[in-house]
């Protein structure tokens, strides 16, 4: 692709700098929080009972694809209870000790976040769930014949899980949550308000119709929109003019976003869809073979999106491309049953 080596519109992939200028854009509070109306008003229900009767809430799963808010939202949880965050994530835990370690060290009402946290060691897993429910763990100590089981009494505190793949956690880590609340992809209204919030905070004088234009490219999610965002401003400032719509159309052309804001990857699936399969339909393991991606990758962040966007449909067969995926990618549909059925591997 063109423009360097980071897709910007890959919603995970982050370089250290667009890292710092994600930390610095993020809403502190949940009025600041743009978009997720009902899930803002769950968590403040949630965060509001807790304060009055004066215990720790109750533990949180936060689900949903990447860029759209999870990380946001476990730090607010912590900044709107006035508690303090430790952060650790599912690959870091790959025994039960490294969990007993952060555990046992925890204060009391400290919010835990844990993102990717159907990454776990299976053994921490089951740790978990006693610490969860009665804020005790069992510690082995001794080897072999000898070997006790001690318990330990933990400091109260509420586990705040994100997961891009709620479906992969076992039911009962699952139900060991509160609350669950799955985030959706932004609306374009949205969107221009999350720009508006950035480019204010950045100082940058950005057209209405300059936002519009980034909301409607930047993939539903506002880490996209962000640094999205930050390339118009550098190509205004390079150019030496305003970052109105004529700059974000350059820019984005420059950094190879096409207009519904796909990125290579979806692109990619798209023309394995619609080329190879003749529209589909494909199980998923083919894609992910056909594309060198993991299903997991194909699954949790790219089929949501162009779902969302209409470009596929999920049947029980596989995937399958609609009208406007042809028409989008300008192609001609094939005739319905002129291809011959292909074989259905896996779904
Ligand atoms: N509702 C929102 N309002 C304003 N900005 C937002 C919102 N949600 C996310 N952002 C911005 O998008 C960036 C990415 O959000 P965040 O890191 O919370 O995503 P995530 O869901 O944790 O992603 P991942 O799954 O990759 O960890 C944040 O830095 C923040 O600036
Ligand atoms: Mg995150």
């Amino acid at each position: 692709m063109q423009g360097g080596d980071v897709d910007l519109t890959d919603p995970v992939l982050a370089s250290e700098a667009e890292l710092a200028f994600e930390g610095a854009l993020r809403p502190k509070s949940l009025e600041e929080f743009v978009g997720q109306t009902r899930v803002r008003g769950q968590l403040q229900l949630l965060l509001t009972a807790a304060m009055l009767q004066q215990r720790t809430p109750d533990h949180i799963l936060l689900a949903g694809p990447p860029g759209l808010g999870k990380t946001t939202l476990a730090m607010i949880v912590a900044y709107e209870g006035g508690r303090p965050l430790r952060m650790s994530s599912g690959p870091a835990i790959q025994h039960a000790g490294d969990l007993a370690a952060i555990l046992s060290s925890l204060v009391p009402g400290e919010v835990l976040f844990i993102d990717e946290i159907h990454r776990m060691a299976r053994s921490a897993e089951e740790m978990l769930y006693l610490a969860m429910e009665d804020f005790r763990i069992d510690i082995m100590v001794g080897k072999g014949a000898g070997a006790t089981s001690v318990p330990l009494d933990l400091a109260p505190f509420t586990l705040v899980g994100a997961t891009t793949r709620a479906g992969l956690l076992p039911n009962p880590l699952r139900d060991r949550f509160g609350f669950t609340a799955h985030l959706e992809f932004y609306d374009e209204a949205e969107l221009e308000r999350v720009l508006e919030r950035a480019a204010s905070m950045l100082g940058l004088d950005v057209d209405r119709e300059a936002l519009a234009e980034i909301a409607g490219r930047c993939r539903g999610t506002p880490r996209i929109a962000n640094r999205l965002l930050r390339r118009v401003r550098d190509y205004a400032l390079v150019h030496g003019g305003r970052a109105d719509l004529g700059a974000v159309r350059a820019a984005l052309e420059l950094y190879d976003v096409d207009p519904l804001g796909l990125d290579r990857l979806d692109r990619a699936v798209m023309q394995i869809i619609l080329t190879r399969f003749g529209g589909g339909p494909v199980g998923l393991n083919t894609l992910a073979v056909s594309v060198g991606e993991e299903a997991e990758t194909i699954e949790a962040v790219v089929e949501p999106f162009l779902v969302r966007i209409g470009l596929i449909t999920r049947t029980p067969r596989g995937r399958v491309a609609t009208p406007s995926a042809w028409r989008h990618f300008g192609l001609a549909e094939r005739a319905p049953g002129a291809a011959a059925a292909l074989p259905i591997d896996d779904l």
